[in-house]
């Protein structure tokens, strides 16, 4: 099910989630008198959860279910934190894991159970934010009767900043004003990537529209209007330069597989775009194309479906937003107007609010002065404004797929038009989370067979499991381009494993934060209350700091990226909510304070920092006492990125070795190829690009249609 499209808050007494107590004025941090404030009473209070988990849950790395919960302990220090081998007891709504772990490698270990983390199946996951301008489209202000009706019409701040500039629109006074779960006797947002509490205490896997439809609504509407994007050229084009590491992608081995193989291009110029789309590419910034984009762009000019598997920060939305722009301009896309059914010729979804609010941003970069209007709708805002957005035009939708399927639902998106669906993070977007809804798009009434459109899949990680699964979704002759690894970290980001025990963390990172001085760092943690805990304490530390994680809601979300993006927080601590394609500028380091469940997870996460040939840093805390497991994964990755493995951490990977890990394949965590080669044997590998591989055809396979 769904997305993170919630448009009614659940307010539930039950909620398992620990909602701090936040106290104004004990401390603070952020320039104006941010508030983070919490009683240590209430700290205290943190004993519902957090409990061990025995470690058969958490037996792989990249096992299907969770890997359990780490006890961070933290008892033995100023807070007295419930019982003594934890602060508190993770309840089954506090992870929230990503993908990796939904996705749950059922070959192994079996798909999750249902409701033991945001992890299982109908979670949804949200969050990735920042963002820079946007033209008309957005919020018009003033609200439009007819959809406004009782939704209210807070506004506040928001997530479309400049990416240079602060957020100039955030709103004031809440850097840090968490309000995990509904115990606050709000409940919070849950955004598509959360789960719903019902009013049982139990999970709903429910959408907002069933629940809707069988009166299972409760709590207020979300009446969230984010504020619109400056509109101003510099704001659009505003970016970050590329890094010492740009030119090395040249360098890269890519491969290509699939039948006829259109060439590379190795300049933007080959690629025959027309004048408007050059001089925005230019404005951008751009002038050498990234390996994902020399392959990715001739195949989708071609016509060709595409999955493409390309490292983290190298490019892959110009990858497959210039094509499809530049079809657009070909086709002679006509200016939408004002109507009610708005027939989109692209969709592009995404899992997370923040992370497709990104992609609309750079849809609207790159569409600038044509006639080609982008509209991005998603959970934990107005309904009524996603649909005003859309009704003024829409040529490109941008939507998480939750506010996407409600959107279709109330009929003001006609789907005949579609040409191109793109499905960003689409390992994740495949897997048990997303994949029904997914599935329910592709088969709503009027979307275009996949043989009438292009589909197209972009992800730094794709696991061979969800690879089978996507050939639902495309045409049997699809290419698939891997750049580097697939799966593979970005060697750009220099990872450090430390060994420090769960009750040495908060310590350490404290140690390593001062050292670091106010450099861009994310911080990343395993469970929502974990995050607002692990925040807090830094504030109260005097390290400037800000949170997101799917309990917080959306305009804190967007406030927190706002705070972090412009460096009035350079501190984040964010749940796997903000693993996946968050682009911002100068993210220095990456710490993972948990260790992640899945390879994948862990990719994506240190992907935040070496972005664009930038160089980064990525320092994990590896807890003897319960991430054993992970060392043999861990080993690979990094020495798959050419990094040093520490010794000890070699000598666990050994003593812990499972028989028929080769690290070569997925079972493989860490590779994954075109599956598609497992059966027909035939591909090609260029350097730098510039041949490419013939399969057999894939329609031969009766696996694959
Ligand atoms: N050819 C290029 N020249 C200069 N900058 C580029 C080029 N292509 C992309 N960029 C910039 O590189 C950054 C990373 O790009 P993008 O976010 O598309 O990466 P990604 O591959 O999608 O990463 P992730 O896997 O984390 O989602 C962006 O700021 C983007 O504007």
């Amino acid at each position: 099910m769904g997305d993170e499209d919630w448009e009614a808050e659940i307010i539930k007494p039950h909620m398992s989630s620990y909602v701090p107590v936040f106290e104004k004025d004990r401390y603070s941090s952020g320039a104006h008198g941010d508030t983070f404030n919490r009683t240590l009473a209430s700290l205290s209070e943190m004993d519902d959860g957090y409990s061990r988990r025995d470690h058969f849950m958490r037996s792989r790395f990249a096992s299907g279910r969770s890997l359990g919960n780490r006890d961070p302990g933290f008892s033995n220090n100023k807070f007295e934190e419930g019982d003594s081998c934890g602060f508190w007891r993770e309840s089954s709504n506090d992870r929230e894991d990503n993908q990796t772990r939904n996705r749950g490698f059922s070959k192994r270990d079996g798909y999750q159970d249902g409701n033991d983390s945001e992890a299982s199946g109908s979670f949804r996951r949200s969050g990735r934010g920042s963002y820079r301008g946007c033209r008309g489209g957005f919020g018009l202000g003033s609200p439009n009767s007819k959809y406004e009706q009782d939704e209210g019409t807070q506004r506040s701040g928001g997530i479309f900043g400049s990416r240079r500039s602060a957020l100039s629109g955030v709103g004031k006074g809440d850097a840090y004003q968490s309000r995990s779960g509904s115990g606050s006797g709000r409940g919070g947002y849950k955004g598509l990537n959360e789960e719903v509490i019902t009013a049982s205490g139990k999970n709903s896997w429910k959408s907002e529209a069933e629940r809707r439809e069988s009166g299972d609504t409760q709590g207020p509407k979300v009446t969230y209007i984010p504020p619109p994007p400056p509109e101003d050229e510099d704001s659009i084009f505003a970016h970050y330069q590329t890094g010492i590491n740009f030119d090395k992608y040249d360098t890269i081995l890519v491969e290509v597989s699939g039948h006829d193989v259109p060439p590379a291009i190795l300049t933007f110029e080959e690629a025959n775009l027309c004048q408007t789309l050059n001089s925005n590419i230019a404005k951008a910034g751009y002038t050498k194309l990234t390996p994902v984009q020399k392959y990715s762009i001739p195949i989708v000019l071609g016509g060709r479906d595409l999955m493409a598997c390309a490292q983290t920060g190298s490019g892959k939305t110009a990858a497959f937003l210039l094509p499809i722009l530049a079809h657009m301009m070909r086709d002679g896309v006509t200016a939408s107007r004002f109507k009610e059914l708005q027939e989109p010729e692209c969709i592009i979804v995404a899992p997370t609010r923040e992370l497709i609010s990104q992609i609309y941003l750079e849809a609207r970069k790159f569409s600038f002065g044509t006639c080609v209007r982008a509209v991005v709708i998603y959970g934990g805002t107005q309904l009524g404004h996603s649909i005003r957005q859309i009704v003024q035009g829409c040529n490109i939708l941008c939507a998480t797929p939750g506010r996407l399927m409600d959107i279709i639902g109330k009929e003001k998106i006609g789907l005949r038009q579609v040409k191109y669906i793109v499905l960003d993070e689409a390992d994740r977007m495949l897997d048990m989370g997303f994949g029904p809804e997914m599935k329910k798009l592709i088969s709503c009434p009027g979307m275009p067979s996949k043989e009438q459109r292009q589909t197209l899949m972009f992800s730094a990680t794709f696991p061979e499991e969800i690879q089978r699964l996507a050939g639902e979704f495309l045409k049997s002759n699809y290419l698939f381009v891997a750049v580097g690894q697939v799966g593979g970290a970005c060697r750009d980001v220099q990872q450090t494993i430390l060994q420090v025990g769960q009750y040495s963390k908060r310590e350490k990172l404290v140690e390593i934060l001062r050292n670091i001085g106010d450099e861009r760092t994310m911080v990343f943690v395993e469970t929502k209350k974990k995050a607002d805990f692990i925040a807090t304490f830094l504030c109260q530390e005097k390290i400037s700091t800000t949170s997101i994680h799917g309990d917080r809601e959306q305009r804190e979300r967007e406030q927190a990226l706002g705070d972090f993006r412009c460096g009035k927080c350079p501190v984040l601590v964010a749940t796997s909510v903000a693993a996946r394609g968050l682009d911002i500028e100068n993210v220095q380091h990456v710490i993972n304070f948990d260790l992640p469940s899945t390879t994948d997870e862990y990719v994506h996460r240190i992907g935040r920092t070496g972005r664009c040939g930038n160089t980064g840093r990525a320092i994990s805390f590896f807890d003897t006492e319960s991430d054993n497991h992970l060392a043999q994964p861990l080993v690979k990755v990094l020495s798959d990125a050419q990094q040093d493995v520490p010794a000890w951490l070699e000598e666990i990977a050994f003593s812990m070795y499972v028989p028929g890990f080769s690290g070569s394949t997925r079972g493989n965590v860490f590779v994954s190829i075109d599956t598609r080669k497992n059966y027909q044997g035939k591909s090609s590998l260029n350097a730098a690009g510039f041949s490419s591989s013939q399969a057999p055809n894939p329609v031969d396979d009766e696996s694959w249609d």
